[in-house]
């Protein structure tokens, strides 16, 4: 794995500024990150309202890496308070943070929710919790959270995952790796456009988990748009002891070139990292969690970008697990 610098983007003054005024002054007004009709028109007037500097520094990804950091937004270590003990007891903790990546969301896209993640909430809290250590989970810490798409088993998956960061004291990396640096031969790839193998809901989704209404699609793990290969990967959450050795292998193949050209983010206060779930899967590195209300601390928002063209038509017949992605904003 190498550390090579992500493409940064900088948010001038005005922009933070802009920002600043109008999350601050949303909170004010609803006395709750958590959302309602109301507050989620209200972001969408605002993120409208937003100077031309700041869209700009929030276009589409466009380099290979598949992914930016946003840096210029700041966090006050002592405003935030503690980190929460599990996402479950977050509530408002931060509550600024998340209408500002609610605000920076909409502008990218459509912020998307889940009805069985975190409350249904549009941001969530990505912190250490105990008796999780070694779940491949965001609330896990132990182990490696292997590099995955996010909600992979899902056809209405973001196609950009935020991470926002408050709070990294011992600088620990979120890890990227992008299909469009990976060495692939021709045969390798053909046998991985093939739907083949499913992917099965992660440890975040009970619910889903207990799902009985259809048996898994298969869906394959690369596809080719106009703009290159783009995939759908999640080792962790699929039986590939059932495939052909063959396709095993091919598949091996692929995880062995996102290791190579896997690169560390580790995020700072008020860097928020945005990567596109199509071309990159991401994942963290191993460390020992804190308990004692100073552990790292990650806002995660995830967008659907309308009309993008970078997955299979066959997904609108995938039922996924009768999970529901719920959008903020009407098509
Ligand atoms: O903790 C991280 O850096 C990433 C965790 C993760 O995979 C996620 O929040 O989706
Ligand atoms: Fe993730």
């Amino acid at each position: 794995m190498t550390t090579g610098p992500a493409p940064v983007r900088q948010l001038d003054a005005t922009g933070v500024g802009e920002l600043h005024q109008a999350a601050e002054k949303i909170l004010a007004k609803f006395g709750t990150s958590a959302t309602s009709p109301e507050l989620l028109a209200r972001v969408a007037e605002v993120a409208d309202d937003l100077s031309e500097p700041t869209r700009h520094e929030l276009r589409p990804v466009d380099t290979d890496d598949g992914l930016f950091v946003l840096r210029g937004w700041e966090v006050d270590d002592s405003e935030i308070g503690p980190t929460p003990s599990s996402w479950a007891t977050a509530g408002d903790s931060g509550a600024v943070h998340d209408i500002v990546m609610l605000l920076l969301a909409t502008v990218m896209g459509n912020p998307l929710a889940w009805e069985g993640q975190q409350d249904g909430r549009f941001v969530h809290n990505i912190v250490p919790a105990p008796g999780h250590e070694t779940e491949q989970t965001g609330a896990s810490s132990s182990v490696l959270l292997s590099p995955h798409t996010e909600d992979a088993f899902h056809p209405g998956r973001a196609h950009l995952l935020m991470l926002g960061c408050m709070r990294n004291r011992d600088n620990i990396a979120t890890t990227a790796a992008s299909i469009r640096n990976v060495r692939l031969d021709e045969a390798a790839i053909a046998l991985l456009t093939r739907p083949r193998l499913p992917i099965l809901p992660d440890d975040a989704y009970a619910e889903a988990q207990g799902f009985a209404g259809g048996e898994p699609a298969r869906v394959p793990t690369l596809f080719h748009t106009e703009d290159g290969l783009t995939l759908r990967f999640d080792p962790a959450y699929t039986p590939l002891h059932d495939a052909s050795p063959a396709h095993r292998a091919a598949y091996e193949r692929l995880e062995a070139e996102l290791a190579r050209v896997s690169t560390a983010v580790s995020l700072n206060p008020g860097e928020v990292l945005v990567v596109d779930n199509d071309l990159v899967v991401h994942g963290r590195v191993p460390f020992r969690a804190r308990y004692d209300g100073t552990d790292r601390w990650l806002k995660r928002a995830s967008v659907r970008v309308p009309a993008r063209r970078t997955r299979p038509l066959a997904e609108a017949d995938e039922h996924g697990y009768g999970q529901a992605a719920i959008e903020a904003h009407a098509a």
